[in-house]
């Protein structure tokens, strides 16, 4: 219940910011819809009354108000609609844009791991509009319905204080409403993981992408039994809650209808007596069949409430875990260049929300204006090494410095500022190209001469060739005339981007070759080793390079084989190899496999 009163609040307190006119206006007219129809059972009572006293003038005047009350009810809400409305449709932005800001602007990806996170985030999106809108007609509706709760519960009281009872009985209805919607959201949060499984598995069966792999493996029947399972385990869990809720909503409902019938046989059997007039049978059946309506309506604002609550506390969470994610202050300002290089000390890390280290114990030192590559099997950890030192999450332990500075200690984005990145698992921004590889540097996107300098260094000019417009070619199947461009020239396209930056401290690379065939790799890596030397004479830019290539990694100056989340062994290639370690190993096993 608190939580739908903190709920009504925050979005009562939304509505007056964005509009106070409409907030007050819709509340006034709301109050009156809602009043009306009580107020025009005593009216009703005071026409019967005079009719049957033949008092033409009495009669008249409560025909009026009838007519008065009727109108009122019938059209005071259809005015409040038109405001509230609008007032719904300005906190739906709002609140997406609040959502947007959090989960995209937030200094790191740890929230990203947390499935807690993705079953709220799934509600959020759900209901999002439905709350934000839905809810502040059920929350006018409240206000409403609690005026005219009170005026029926004073009517009635004057008849009989025992039919006061009648919007007690109310209360049964309402706690198993209550109940009933609980129910409703747990088996909806049950249902959440298979759902987003079963959407999983459908975007993979309608990828063009997947389609490839799904059909030569035959795995499409599979796919599809697969995503049918998961949306039925998903639907049974969601219609078992629903029968529940339905089944202990009916109950309530029930109990009032009986409090009814006592109640009306109350006053009925007083009327017999002759100390009740036909008008207050009148006024008693009129009363009571509204209370059912009130009570009725009650419980649906109160689901819908319930709904803002939850919506709203799940924004808190959010808030509250992405506050708890808020970096330290940083006290530091991001160093030009980097002097001596990148220090990792007793580095350890485990992915939030599981306990299992897969970073154990690192000390590395990649030293200023090197190129660095990092090589190891899969899931060695390599990749996640990349990540703390982008700064996407914090090292559970140990500490990671540039020239003795603690990294935590820059601002997120002054550092993120002087990171290059190119990624396996790039984006395909699908936007002119000359966007799609410029917003590597968002001051440069505009200079179609900055953009043609960075694919030069990609070695990604030839993906121009083939675009009609060249750099102002839209891009993406999504535009009918877009140009659609294979992996490789995708990734092209994405590696041009993470050049953009000309002055970085921190060059990363992650297999963000692996669509270009091994020599296009090698002679990248040469022409491109040249470059970051040049780079790094100026600046100390560290290049880190991951790849499973040999032929790549052996031009790194510092070579670090990365194991089950420990460095293995580190040195130059011909150090390694005269190690005659796992380096060597695997280098004579992926010679022999290309001899
Ligand atoms: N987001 C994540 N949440 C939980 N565990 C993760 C996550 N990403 C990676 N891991 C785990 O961390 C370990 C290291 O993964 P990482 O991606 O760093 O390996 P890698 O050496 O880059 O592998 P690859 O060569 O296949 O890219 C793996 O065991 C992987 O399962």
């Amino acid at each position: 219940m608190i939580e739908v009163v903190r709920g009504g609040g925050e979005l009562f307190a939304i509505a007056w910011r964005e509009s106070r006119y409409r907030l007050v206006l819709s509340v006034v007219l709301m109050v009156a819809q809602a009043s009306a129809m009580p107020l025009a059972a005593p009216a009703l009572a005071a026409l019967a009354d005079s009719a049957l006293a033949g008092d033409v003038r009495g009669a008249t005047t409560a025909a009026v108000l009838v007519v008065v009350a009727v109108i009122a009810a019938l059209t005071a809400g259809h005015f409040a609609h038109i405001f509230y409305f609008e007032l719904g449709d300005r906190a739906v932005p709002r609140l997406e844009r609040e959502l947007i800001e959090m989960t995209n602007g937030s200094a790191g990806l740890e929230h990203h791991e947390r499935p807690e996170y993705a079953d709220k985030l799934q509600v959020l999106r759900q209901e999002l509009h439905r709350a934000a809108w839905g809810s502040m007609e059920s929350l006018l509706n409240s206000l409403g319905l609690l005026v005219a709760i009170s005026i029926t519960a004073v009517l009635l009281a004057r008849l009989n204080p025992l039919l006061l009872l009648l919007p007690l009985a109310a209360v049964p209805p309402l706690l198993l409403g209550r109940r009933a919607e609980s129910i409703v959201n747990a088996a909806r949060e049950r249902s959440a993981p298979p759902s987003r499984h079963a959407r999983h598995l459908f975007g993979l069966v309608a990828n063009p992408v997947s389609a490839k792999e799904l059909r030569v493996s035959g795995l499409e029947s599979e796919m599809r039994s697969r995503q049918r399972r998961a949306w039925d385990d998903a639907s049974e869990e969601l219609w078992r809650g629903e029968r529940r809720a339905v089944l202990l909503r009916a109950a309530g409902q029930l109990f009032f209808a009986v409090a009814y019938v006592l109640g009306t046989l109350l006053v009925l059997r007083e009327a017999v007596a002759g100390s009740r007039s036909v008008g207050d049978v009148l006024l008693v059946l009129t009363l009571a069949s509204q209370v059912n309506q009130q009570v009725t309506s009650a419980v649906t604002a109160l689901q819908e409430m319930q709904r803002t609550g939850r919506v709203m506390a799940n924004m808190r969470w959010t808030r509250a875990l992405l506050a708890r994610q808020a970096p330290p202050p940083p006290d530091r300002d991001v160093p030009e260049r980097v002097r001596d290089g990148i220090e990792l000390r007793g580095v350890s890390f485990a992915y939030p929300g599981t306990d299992r280290p897969v970073i154990s114990d690192v000390d590395l030192t990649l030293p200023a204006g090197g190129t660095v590559a990092f090589v190891g099997e899969n899931g060695a950890g390599k990749t996640t090494l990349v990540k703390l030192l982008c700064r996407f999450y914090p090292a559970t332990t140990g500490v990671i410095e540039v020239d003795g500075t603690d990294l935590a200690r820059f601002p997120v984005d002054g550092w993120r500022g002087r990171v290059a990145a190119g990624f396996q698992d790039f984006a395909r921004f699908e936007l002119l190209a000359r966007e799609s590889v410029g917003v590597g540097e968002l001051a440069d996107v505009e200079s179609p001469g900055a953009v043609r300098d960075a694919l030069r260094r990609a070695r990604a000019e030839d993906v121009l060739d083939r675009l009609e417009d060249g750099l102002e070619t839209q891009l993406g199947k999504s535009y009918a005339d877009g140009a659609e461009l294979s992996g490789g020239q995708w990734q092209k396209l994405a590696l041009g981007r993470a050049m953009m930056r000309t002055e970085p401290l921190l060059l990363v690379l992650d297999e963000p070759t692996s669509a270009l065939d091994a020599q296009a790799e090698h002679r990248l890596f040469e022409r491109y080793a040249a470059g970051a030397r040049e780079v790094g004479r100026r600046t100390g830019a560290i290049t880190v390079l991951v790849s499973h290539r040999f032929s790549t990694v052996r031009m790194a100056d510092l070579i670090v084989v990365v194991d089950g989340g420990r460095v293995r062994e580190r040195g130059s290639h011909d150090e390694l190899m005269a190690a005659g370690g796992l380096y060597a190993e695997l280098y004579a096993m992926q010679a022999a496999a290309y001899a």
